[in-house]
């Protein structure tokens, strides 16, 4: 059995954080595990409260879990302060984990602040470098490199930019944008376009986190990180196209879309 961490906010909508990296580590057969950083009271519609995990409690869950049953790869998504993100540092620095996938969550699709505005320079000195990829939206990749994304070639001069600051890889991805939904990936060396169709809904909560964590997912089964990359974008654009309708908002992924455990599970 593979087993893989995610380190995130808890989403009690079931829809992004925690709850989308475990249902993404069962539906690939990984066997999943997590350090809170957060409890949000959340749902489809909104953030209605955030309360911070102190940092000695979220060092103390890495050491629980690494001092026993050591993660193949590591997710990391919401980390609010600068405590909580040093103390994430510390345990990466005694855990030494070498697939570390940081997705640098900043501002949830409703609006609210996952990331306090003075914690940032925080998130890029310490764990930018600890990271194997960094997985930015648009708006995060503006924010960390300092420049406006408009286009495709917005999007790899801030793939360079960010690569600047001690990143070893990034995706760029693009599902802000307009047509495809193509997401860009630079290894320092060359620039690779992994697109899909774009699917027309409004259903789009926990499509970073599912997909940040099927690449950890898929570091964890053994497979490089560009096929890492390539196999997250089939499974987030197949729990984008049967994502669900619930909820008074926007509605979460669907992570059982390939599943076939007593017939079609799209159907429950
Ligand atoms: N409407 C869509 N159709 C197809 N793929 C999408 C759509 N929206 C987002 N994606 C894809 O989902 C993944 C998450 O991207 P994005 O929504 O930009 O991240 P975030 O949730 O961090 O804002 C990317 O691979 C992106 O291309
Ligand atoms: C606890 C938590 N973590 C992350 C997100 C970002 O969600 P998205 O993947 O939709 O950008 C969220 N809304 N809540």
């Amino acid at each position: 059995m593979k087993l893989a961490l995610t380190i995130a906010g808890s989403d009690s909508g079931g829809g992004a954080g925690i709850q989308a990296d475990l249902k993404t580590y069962s539906a690939h057969g990984v066997y999943g595990m997590s350090v809170i950083t957060s409890i949000t009271a959340q749902n489809t519609t909104g953030v209605l409260g955030i309360e911070d995990i102190s940092p000695e409690m979220v060092f103390l869950q890495m050491k629980a879990v690494f001092e026993d049953l050591y993660p193949d790869a590591v997710k990391i998504g919401m980390v609010s302060s600068e405590g909580i993100i040093k103390a994430v540092a510390e345990g990466l620095k005694t855990y030494k984990p070498d697939k570390v996938v940081l997705d640098p969550v900043m501002i949830s699709k409703s609006g609210s602040h996952l990331l306090k505005p003075e914690a940032m320079e925080a998130l890029k000195r310490e764990l930018i470098p600890l990271s194997l990829v960094v997985t930015p939206n648009l708006m995060e990749a503006g924010a960390l490199s300092g420049m406006e994304i408009e286009n495709k070639e917005d999007m790899k001069e801030a793939a360079r930019r960010i690569l600047d600051l001690g990143a070893r890889t990034v995706v760029v991805k693009g599902g802000h944008l307009t047509g495809d939904a193509l997401d860009v990936f630079y290894d320092g060396k060359e620039f690779y376009e992994i697109t899909s169709e774009r699917i027309d809904t409004e259903n789009t909560h926990g499509t970073g986190c599912t997909f940040s964590s099927a690449i950890a997912a898929n570091l964890a089964l053994g497979y490089d990180l560009l096929e890492s990359i390539k196999r997250a974008k089939h499974y987030i654009t197949g729990a984008i196209k049967n994502s669900l309708d619930i909820g008074h908002g926007v509605g979460p992924t669907n992570h059982f879309w390939n599943l076939r455990i007593g017939g079609d599970a799209r159907e429950r």
